[in-house]
């Protein structure tokens, strides 16, 4: 079997899916690299994958099994960092994609990282908290080998700070001292940093506000629509609600909620905490047609839940002039060409939702020094880097015409590839 464009056969991993998506990605990057794309194929590979089995002791005495994933696609540039996925549908293809766009986000935003992500296939919400603790501890201490050197780990979809801290607690166990730094997203009270867990949703509060001044849109009197209101779209939301923004429909696992004057943000979030999704929320319709949300009349759209969200089948229905995405991998390739023959503006995942990792950096660096910041710098620093990577991919997407997805992989894949080149191979 070819081992061709990233098709890997000891992983028996075709090219599809969000890992197909990405090599596509890839593909239309590579004529822009000049004599870096002689190292081209090293993006389309991981340099590590790990599979792990994860038993634990459920809480009725029986025994059950999980798989857990970690991949660090690329160490060029720093430890490899990324967040960890529990989900149902967690696979080593999606886990290798996820991955690897963490390398071009982190190298996008100039972080001295490489990219990384782990993920472990279960259902967090039907297990309890103590089997998920049991879980968390088993899976850090199966994935201990890489931890640190090769992956320093944060929260993704369906973790958060309290599985950082089971992380963190393991790991230093293991190794006989405590560790701050080995994992980010940690609760403030065990060496967090103020802002990571509103990091992501408000660096893509940040970059919508930017790219909608670039289309004459204006934020206060936007109609939006957001898919996922988890950490990122929740926070996202809540931010442009208190910018003037309607919010005038929300889509969750469950159920999609509209309101065309304006859902209740502050009422909503509460409610969705409260019963596990925003289905039955009183002052809003609700629909049982999923689709319906991609055509609803909005400024706006910010898909913040899976990869493959908005694809051939209804890029065609949005109305939106700007998606902003707060997921990472949420749009295909082929939808990306429809959205923009339709003239849509696509903010793509790595720009879009780099504040987390960025926020993610300055607590790594804090950790290591034991300084912390007030909430205040770590806002302006989350700002100004934001919009500085914002405004450069801008400028390199405007003055060659290309997307601002192929624009921000010029930029993270030339940093990689570059660092790539100047550390040579061994002879
Ligand atoms: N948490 C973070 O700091 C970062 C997260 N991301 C990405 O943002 C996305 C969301 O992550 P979080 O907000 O952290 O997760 P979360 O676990 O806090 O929330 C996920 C939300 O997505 C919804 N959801 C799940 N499946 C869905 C489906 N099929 N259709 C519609 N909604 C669905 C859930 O109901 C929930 O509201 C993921 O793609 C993640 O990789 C990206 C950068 C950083
Ligand atoms: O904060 C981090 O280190 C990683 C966040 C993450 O997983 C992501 O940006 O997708």
């Amino acid at each position: 079997m070819s081992i061709e464009q990233g098709n890997l056969s000891y992983l028996n991993t075709p090219a599809v899916g969000p890992w197909g998506d990405y090599l596509k990605q890839i593909d239309r990057v590579a004529p822009y690299l000049g004599s870096l794309s002689r190292w081209i194929e090293t993006l389309k590979r991981p340099k590590r994958v790990m599979m792990v089995d994860v038993p634990i002791k459920r809480d009725d005495g029986t025994i059950t099994h999980f798989e857990g994933f970690s991949v660090v696609h690329n160490n060029s540039r720093g430890p490899g960092k990324g967040g960890i996925r529990y989900h149902p549908d967690v696979s080593m293809p999606e886990v290798m994609a996820l991955s690897a766009w963490m390398t071009i986000k982190n190298a996008a935003l100039n972080l001295p990282f490489g990219g990384a992500k782990g993920g472990i296939r279960f259902n967090p919400g039907e297990y309890s908290t103590g089997e998920v603790e049991r879980i968390t501890r088993r899976y850090t201490s199966e994935v201990n080998i890489v931890l640190g050197e090769q992956w320093i780990p944060a929260p993704d979809l369906g973790t958060s700070a309290r599985e950082m801290a089971w992380l963190m607690d393991t790991f230093s166990m293991n190794r006989g001292h405590t560790d701050y730094a080995v994992v980010t997203g940690k609760p403030v009270s065990l060496g967090g940093s103020l802002g990571r867990q509103e990091g992501t949703g408000r660096g893509v509060y940040v970059v919508t506000c930017e790219a909608a001044a670039k289309l004459g849109i204006d934020v206060s009197q936007a109609k939006v629509a957001v898919q996922g209101f988890g950490n990122v779209g929740g926070i996202a939301a809540k931010l442009l609600h208190e910018h003037g923004a309607k919010i005038v429909a929300v889509q969750d696992h469950k159920a999609t909620v509209f309101n065309d004057k304006g859902l209740d943000i502050p009422t909503l979030i509460r409610y969705a905490s409260l019963n596990g999704s925003v289905a039955g929320f009183k002052e809003a319709s609700e629909t049982a047609d999923r689709g319906a949300f991609w055509g609803v009349d909005c400024d706006i759209m910010i898909p913040a839940a899976l990869e493959q969200q908005i694809t051939r089948e209804n890029a065609g229905s949005i109305r939106a002039q700007l998606v902003v995405e707060g997921a990472n991998g949420p749009t295909t390739p082929e939808a990306d060409d429809i959205l923009s023959d339709k003239g849509v503006l696509v903010v793509p995942d790595v720009i879009a939702n780099a504040g987390g990792v960025t926020v993610s950096y300055f607590e790594y660096s804090q950790a290591q020094q034991s300084y912390w910041l007030t909430d205040e710098e770590i806002g302006a620093r989350l700002t100004r880097s934001m919009r500085e990577a914002f405004g450069g991919v801008w400028a390199i997407s405007k003055e060659k015409g290309i997307s601002l997805r192929t624009a921000a992989f010029i930029v993270g894949c030339t940093r990689v590839l570059e660092a790539r080149d100047m550390r040579g191979l061994y002879p």
